[in-house]
């Protein structure tokens, strides 16, 4: 039997007994396994049970992580933004495994993952941390919920830990152009003046990584670390919004200051504040479109849209449609704010915006 079902035997067994003289010492006793089985759970991993409780199939249009210190109130998000509960309750560490909820969003399905909270030293294994921030990896936003209350010092923390394990928030990939070479030594050029770095670092830190031979082209100024970012190819490079909880316990001025902190959402889950904004912002975010279709002389189908992200072309969307559609394709017609006339006739490489209409002429 894993940790997790031991401890779930447990509660169970908490919650069948009754409260009395006699079941005292027996409940005591139950209370310390529990407690004993949580704080396991909470040690570095071993090897064995690494995910266990944390491989959860990826599923909908985007994936969101909730990151935090225990009791920030994700636990609260998540029962409030979706049908699933998940347990809150006023002491650290309630939750101790990723459970995921479904944000239904302009007709979109936003997968949520509520996850324990991290602490400082997550990276190195403490807590769940490891397995939090393996799920972390593999979302396409990070919602760091912070708690208004407390120092803005935790965002910085938060930060930290997921830095060291190289995600990084709110950047841009570098624009380096790297590629690893069979001979013909170091090639190093750059597009633009490099005021943080010069060919001589570039060798060092190649050489480092015991790289002899290869190509570097810095097509903007990047520093060192960016470099080894690039060299290492390990990064993940994921937008976060800062959502800051529990406003309803502070100020007006507080939280006036809060929110006109950039890439922050102020909330309070309890009394349900400001959430219709947050999913607003988190829509924005995630970069998501809405494309309707159209068939000929029938309005556009407004019931069901296309999901698809900010950038894609007319190609991207006759692929989401069907298979074999791009292959068939004469032109389309585009109504909405991506084309100058409406309808307008496009090719395959015109780029939809959100809410546009399309309908495909075949040859
Ligand atoms: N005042 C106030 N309390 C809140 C709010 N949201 C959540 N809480 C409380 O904060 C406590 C912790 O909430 P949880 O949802 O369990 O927090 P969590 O981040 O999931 O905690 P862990 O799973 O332990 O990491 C609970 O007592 C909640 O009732 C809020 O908007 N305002
Ligand atoms: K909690
Ligand atoms: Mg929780």
């Amino acid at each position: 039997m894993g940790i997790l079902e031991k401890i779930s035997e447990i509660e169970k067994e908490i919650s069948r007994t009754q409260k009395n003289k006699a079941t005292e010492y027996h409940l005591g006793l139950l209370k310390a396994k529990l407690a004993k089985y949580r704080s396991q759970l909470l040690e570095p991993s071993k090897k064995g049970e690494k995910g266990e409780g944390f491989d959860v199939l990826k599923s909908g249009d985007a994936r969101v992580a909730l990151i935090g210190f225990p009791s920030v109130g994700k636990s609260t998000l998540l029962s409030t933004l979706t049908k699933t509960e998940s347990e809150a309750a006023s002491y650290e560490f309630t939750t101790l495994t990723c459970i995921p909820g479904v944000i239904d969003y302009n007709g979109a399905n936003i997968q949520l993952l509520d996850l324990p909270g991290i602490i400082e030293g997550a990276a190195q294994g403490k807590g769940r941390g490891r397995q939090v921030i393996a799920v972390a990896r593999t979302a396409d936003l990070v919602l760091m919920m912070l708690d208004a209350t407390k120092k803005d010092v935790h965002k910085d923390l938060l930060e930290r830990e997921l830095e060291s394990v190289g995600i990084r928030l709110n950047k841009q990939k570098p624009n380096i152009y790297f590629k690893i070479k069979k001979g013909g030594g170091i090639s190093f050029n750059s597009t633009c003046p490099l005021t943080k770095i010069d060919e001589k670092l570039v060798q060092l830190i190649l050489h480092e990584y015991k790289i002899f031979n290869a190509e570097v082209l810095f097509r903007e100024d990047c520093t060192a670390d960016e470099l080894i970012d690039v060299i290492c190819a390990n990064r993940v490079y994921l937008p976060c919004l800062y959502v800051y909880n529990k406003i309803d316990q502070i100020s007006i001025e507080e939280v006036d200051r809060i929110a006109r902190m950039p890439t922050s959402v102020v909330v309070s889950c309890n009394m349900k504040l400001n959430l219709d904004y947050l999913l607003q912002v988190l829509w924005e975010f995630l970069s998501l479109i809405r494309v309707y279709t159209k068939k000929p002389g029938q309005p556009p189908d407004f019931s069901d849209g296309l999901i698809l992200r900010k950038g894609v072309t007319v190609e991207h969307v006759c692929h989401a449609i069907h298979r074999t559609l791009a292959a068939q394709f004469k032109y389309a017609l585009v109504w909405g704010t991506s084309t100058k006339y409406s309808p307008q006739r496009v090719g395959l490489s015109h780029i939809m915006a959100d809410e546009d209409v399309i309908q495909v002429v075949k040859k």
